[in-house]
């Protein structure tokens, strides 16, 4: 890897991961992803801006080395997950005079998740600037973005803002900078609803102080640097507000085909009606795409047999990630087939106990579906339909 410059003495000194495949061991990453780490190199003082995954540790010294850093004065940690922190031991031992610069509560979780001693941690507060001579850092606390202790630090001379996790996405790239917008909007917004969703009112909050700033770039710690922060912004502003689309999400689980005639029946219906449908086979759904249709669908109808009195676990997995994703879905509903009895709807429904939703009555239907089967699921699209116009989005 090589170290490159960005704008005069601030340096791109991070690690790609093209191989990596999934990430927290749940989410998967077709495009792998980077971790990003920053040095500004002032006229009196030099920082290091978050480090890398602890695997590409070697990755983030050699980088250093290789740009004759000497001494490090401060190590800005931005968030404490391992990701982006967990090369601090390994930073701390090539550079032992340096500071470790975050707030109180990124602190006490790099005491816990990493053991860096508490001693060798300044603390700072919102708005807080630290200069560096001819460049100034300064801090704007931003916690539940991700974390409870996420910051984002600006570079106030060059006006680049380091939002940490907040604004980038994965993928790992030659190119130090965003070159293909609509690519880097599909990527981004996939990144917000694995990772960013369940935070969305609090980084509503957020965006306007972030327009404030100004900044000319946004440098993320994960995926290229973005030159047109406004293009991200918007895209924000619009993933975080309360606008929903006229789209039915449909996760859905079939072991001997039942479900699936519903599924496939219901698809047909919406259509139909003009209600826009994406159907998830979760056997084989990446469950990425799943969270990236949540960002902005209004309806959510789960597809699930009964399975020993219940939903099939693949079903229950799904519906309770969304949930704790909590998308602004506004309605709900369950569809599915069983043999003898059980409870999987009205578990699903309370599994929904996150996202403030109607629910629309289910369609559960006993064996293979029938006339009746067929009608049932015509009234449930009509009602999607009727819901959907109501609030204005047909
Ligand atoms: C492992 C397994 C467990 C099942 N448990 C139940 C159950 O507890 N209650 C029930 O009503 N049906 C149960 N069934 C029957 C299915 O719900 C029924 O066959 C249904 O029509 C399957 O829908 P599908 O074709 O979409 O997979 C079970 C089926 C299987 C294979």
């Amino acid at each position: 890897m090589v170290a490159r410059e960005i704008t005069k003495d601030v340096f791109w000194v991070g690690a790609l991961d093209f191989d990596r495949r999934l990430f927290d061991e749940l989410i998967p990453l077709p495009e792998g992803t980077s971790y990003n780490s920053y040095l500004i190199r002032g006229s009196e003082k030099t920082a290091l801006i978050d480090t890398v995954d602890p695997k590409k540790e070697e990755e983030l010294i050699v980088n250093l080395i290789k740009l004759g850093i000497e001494q490090i004065d401060y190590i800005i940690i931005n968030h404490a997950e391992q990701d982006h922190a967990g090369s601090l031991p390994m930073v701390l031992e090539m550079y032992p005079r340096a500071k470790v610069v975050t707030n109180e509560k990124c602190r006490d979780l790099l005491v816990a998740l990493l053991q860096i001693p508490a001693e060798s941690v300044m603390v700072i507060k919102d708005g807080e600037t630290l200069s560096l001579g001819n460049k100034t850092l300064q801090f704007h606390l931003t916690p539940w973005t991700h974390w409870p202790e996420t910051q984002v630090t600006f570079l106030v001379e060059d006006r680049i803002l380091f939002p940490c996790d907040l604004f980038g996405f994965h993928q790992a790239t030659s190119e130090l900078y965003i070159t293909n917008e609509a690519e880097a909007y599909r990527s981004a917004k996939r990144y917000f609803a694995e990772i960013m969703m369940p935070f969305r009112n609090s980084i509503r909050g957020y965006i306007p102080k972030v327009r404030d700033l100004n900044p000319a770039m946004i440098a993320p710690s994960h995926g290229p640097i973005n030159k047109n922060p406004k293009f991200m912004l918007d895209a924000y502003e619009d993933w975080v507000s309360d606008t929903v689309k006229n789209v039915v999400v449909l996760p859905y689980v079939s072991m001997h085909g039942s479900t699936q005639i519903l599924v496939d029946h219901l698809v047909g219906a919406l259509i139909q009606r003009g209600v826009e449908v994406k159907p998830f086979n979760l056997s084989h759904t990446d469950i990425g795409e799943l969270a990236y249709a949540l960002v902005d669908a209004a309806t959510v109808v789960v597809g699930t047999p009964t399975v020993l009195f219940g939903p099939h676990p693949q079903v229950v997995s799904a519906t309770y990630l969304a949930n704790a994703l909590k998308p602004k879905m506004r309605f709900a509903s369950v569809i599915g087939s069983y043999g003898w009895g059980g409870k999987a709807a009205e578990t699903i429904v309370k599994m929904l106990d996150h996202v403030k939703v109607e629910v629309i009555e289910p369609v559960v239907i006993k064996g293979l579906p029938d006339e009746a089967a067929v009608v049932a699921i015509n009234r449930l699209a009509d009602d999607i339909a009727k819901k959907h116009k109501e609030i204005g989005i047909v």
